[in-house]
């Protein structure tokens, strides 16, 4: 697959796709969640190539917001979901719901939405919710006592590219395996011809290491889950209280989490503590086991009567013998008690067992000396071997652990995937909810019929909306008084059409959308335009008939781009332009009486009535009654007035002219 064909991705994104394994499969299933973990791809970028490639699956050219305002309608429409998401990539997934002009494409987000629908929105999950993120790879890990050796030019590239944090040397015989043998503690050969040699270091041949990361290391997969921790245990938790299936056994997962230290060491049993101890005392310990052997022997001397013929004192100092003989001689009893003290406080106080206590005997003994002595090289050597004997044990636990941890790293991908997508359904479920919301039918023709419908955008607490029914099929006028509600049925009308085009469900009580390939929405502008901008708007609308079928074409005031009489001429002849076509429209204006005079045919108009002034105060039906004029304003007015004045002939006269 050629990666920049699909839209969203660029070169660079396509060689930060390259380097990981299946890219194909990532793109092709819109996977939200594989591509924010590829290096270099924000989670913004994710969500941007899923939606394209989830318009390349279902042969989707885009382009069904068609205007700015359809543009910005869409975006509030994505923040009633998103300010109900928790996770970061809750929002960024809910941006892979766009309002898409194919069947295929709203059927499966349908699909989706149904399901989420039916999740009972709860503030635990929510809680939980707080700190479930990707997961995360751990950065800047290295290790340095091991390598990968290889004689094979590609088989050294993969290893690199898979082994980041260990050294990969290349090695093409048996000579230079032993000499990296004694760089590096143990070394990982993957070349099969090596096999069933003696190695003089610690040399292992495993041809299928590149597939065991537990194997070759086993550090990476205890970095992971100790860099996840906390990712892991609220994804936990967010199952738990949902009572979700999980994707791995939470016991397990808790027990291995127990198992590794925050900074990806293992947590260790009793013996590698009993090691680590051992090799960190080992010199203070042999320091106090001298001194109680050299207590032992002072006592000794101290109670000692040393008697000693003159002839044998002679010939030892004329044979230049120092007290060690003397001590050999008359205490050797004493002498070897206080090594045995010695020996016995260094066994215990570091817990050594036999095999150790060996070494033991070699620290402690040789020529009787006082002060006493120990050896050296002795105390040496067993801290080498003390010391291999930890990182051994370390190693084993080390490998078993990670074993564990590899057959978890899938599972627990799936674990935290799942509860991400709770999230979503959550903040589905949970919009729904707040705006009573039902999912509508999508039809193939009949424009629109919404029945009490109430926008979540209106500048009122959405308890005190009232209810819109509104019903469209073919091109419509809407007229009405001022403050009627004329542009909040229109924003009403584009919201529930973007929703329904998205898959999502309406805040209505029930909806009929047909399929609109585009929506245009067009909104009030600000004042008369200038020639410049009055002539780029007509061209708009000029390219608007004749464009493709199927559209909604929402139009809010046209008249104030310019003066009232041309304004009714031009909106007549787009409307007269767009009967011809398979358009759904409706056209808000206060001329709409105007315009049904100016057009050659017959265009219907609906009306957002006035029931009456109470107090000043319009009482209006926000529902816009079918094939009506509705009275404006200043009629309604002037009709108060009429009734009121004592005299009201001039208002009667006034009245005469509507
Ligand atoms: N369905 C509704 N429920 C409650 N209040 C509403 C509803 N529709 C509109 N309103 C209120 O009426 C106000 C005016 O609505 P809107 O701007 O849509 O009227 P309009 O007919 O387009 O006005 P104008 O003629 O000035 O363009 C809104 O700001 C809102 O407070």
């Amino acid at each position: 697959m050629e990666l920049e064909s699909i839209p969203g991705i660029g070169s660079k994104t396509a060689d930060a796709l390259a380097a990981v394994d299946d890219p194909e499969t990532i793109i092709e299933t819109g996977d939200v969640l594989a591509l924010s973990r590829v290096r270099g791809i924000s989670e913004g970028r994710a969500a941007l190539i899923a939606r394209g490639a989830i318009r390349r699956r279902h042969d989707d050219p885009g382009g069904f917001l068609a205007t700015d305002r359809a543009k910005s309608l869409y975006g509030d429409a994505l923040s009633l979901l998103q300010e109900r998401a928790v996770t970061r990539y809750g929002k960024k997934r809910l941006e892979t719901f766009y309002p898409s002009g194919v069947q295929s494409r709203i059927d499966e987000a349908q699909a989706i939405v149904e399901t989420a629908m039916e999740r009972e929105p709860s503030d635990a999950v929510r809680d939980a919710l707080q700190g479930v993120e990707p997961l995360a790879d751990p950065t800047g890990l290295r290790i340095r006592d091991r390598c990968l050796a290889t004689g094979d030019g590609e088989r050294y590239a993969e290893a690199k590219r898979r082994y980041p944090e260990i050294s990969v040397e290349t090695a093409e015989d048996a000579r230079s395996i032993d000499e990296l043998a004694r760089s590096y503690s143990t070394v990982i050969v993957l070349d099969e011809q090596f096999a069933g040699l003696d190695w003089s270091g610690d040399v292992t041949v495993e041809p299928a290491a590149l597939d065991q990361p537990e194997l070759v290391a086993p550090e990476r997969l205890l970095a992971f889950f100790a860099v996840n921790r906390s990712r892991l245990e609220a994804a936990a938790a967010v199952h738990r209280i949902t009572g979700m299936e999980p994707a791995c056994d939470l016991e397990t997962l808790a027990d291995v989490l127990s198992r590794v230290h925050d900074d990806g060491t293992i947590v260790g049993d009793e013996e590698l503590t009993r090691l680590n101890v051992a090799v960190d005392d080992l010199d203070a310990a042999v320091g106090t086991a001298t001194t109680v052997a050299d207590n032992h022997l002072r006592d000794a001397i101290k109670k000692q009567d040393v008697t000693i013929q003159g002839q044998d004192f002679l010939s030892l100092v004329e044979q230049g013998a120092r007290v060690d003989s003397l001590l050999a001689r008359e205490l050797s009893d004493e002498y070897d008690a206080a090594i045995e003290k010695a020996r016995y406080e260094l066994v215990t106080a570091l817990q050594l067992d036999e095999g150790e206590a060996e070494f033991v005997e070699q620290i402690f003994g040789g020529e009787p000396t006082f002060p006493v002595t120990y050896r050296e090289d002795a105390v040496s050597r067993f801290r080498t071997e003390l010391t291999a004997e930890r990182d051994r044990r370390a190693n084993k636990l080390k490998a078993t652990l990670a074993a564990e941890l590899a057959t978890l790293q899938e599972p627990v991908e799936e674990l935290v995937r799942a509860a991400l997508e709770i999230d979503v359904e959550q903040a589905i479920a949970t919009f729904a909810r707040d705006y009573d919301c039902v999912l509508p039918t999508v039809t193939a023709t009949g424009g629109f019929t919404i029945e009490a419908g109430r926008s979540p955008l209106l500048d009122v607490e959405f308890t005190n909306v009232e209810p819109v029914d509104y019903s469209v099929s073919g091109v419509t006028l809407l007229s009405g008084v001022n403050s009627g509600g004329k542009t909040s049925t229109l924003d009403l009308v584009g919201l529930v059409v973007i929703f329904a085009h998205m898959g999502m469900p309406v805040p209505a009580a029930r909806a009929e959308i047909q399929r609109f390939s585009e929506l245009h929405y067009y909104a009030k502008s600000q004042g008369t335009l200038d020639a410049g901008a009055f002539e780029s708007t007509l061209r708009d609308f000029g390219s608007l008939v004749d464009g493709a079928d199927g559209r909604l074409v929402l139009v809010d005031e046209l008249e104030s781009i310019t003066e009232p009489g041309a304004s009714a001429k031009i909106i007549a002849g787009i409307l007269e332009a767009l009967t011809e076509t398979d358009t759904t429209a409706v056209f808000v204006s206060h001329l709409a009486g105007e315009i049904q005079d100016a057009a050659a045919v017959s265009i219907a108009v609906d009306g957002i009535r006035a029931k009456g002034l109470v107090d000043g105060e319009l009482q209006v039906d926000r529902s816009p009654k079918k094939d009506h004029l509705a009275r404006s304003t200043p009629e309604l007015i002037v009709e108060k007035l009429a009734g009121e004045a004592k005299d009201s002939r001039f208002y009667e006269s006034l009245l005469e002219k509507f």
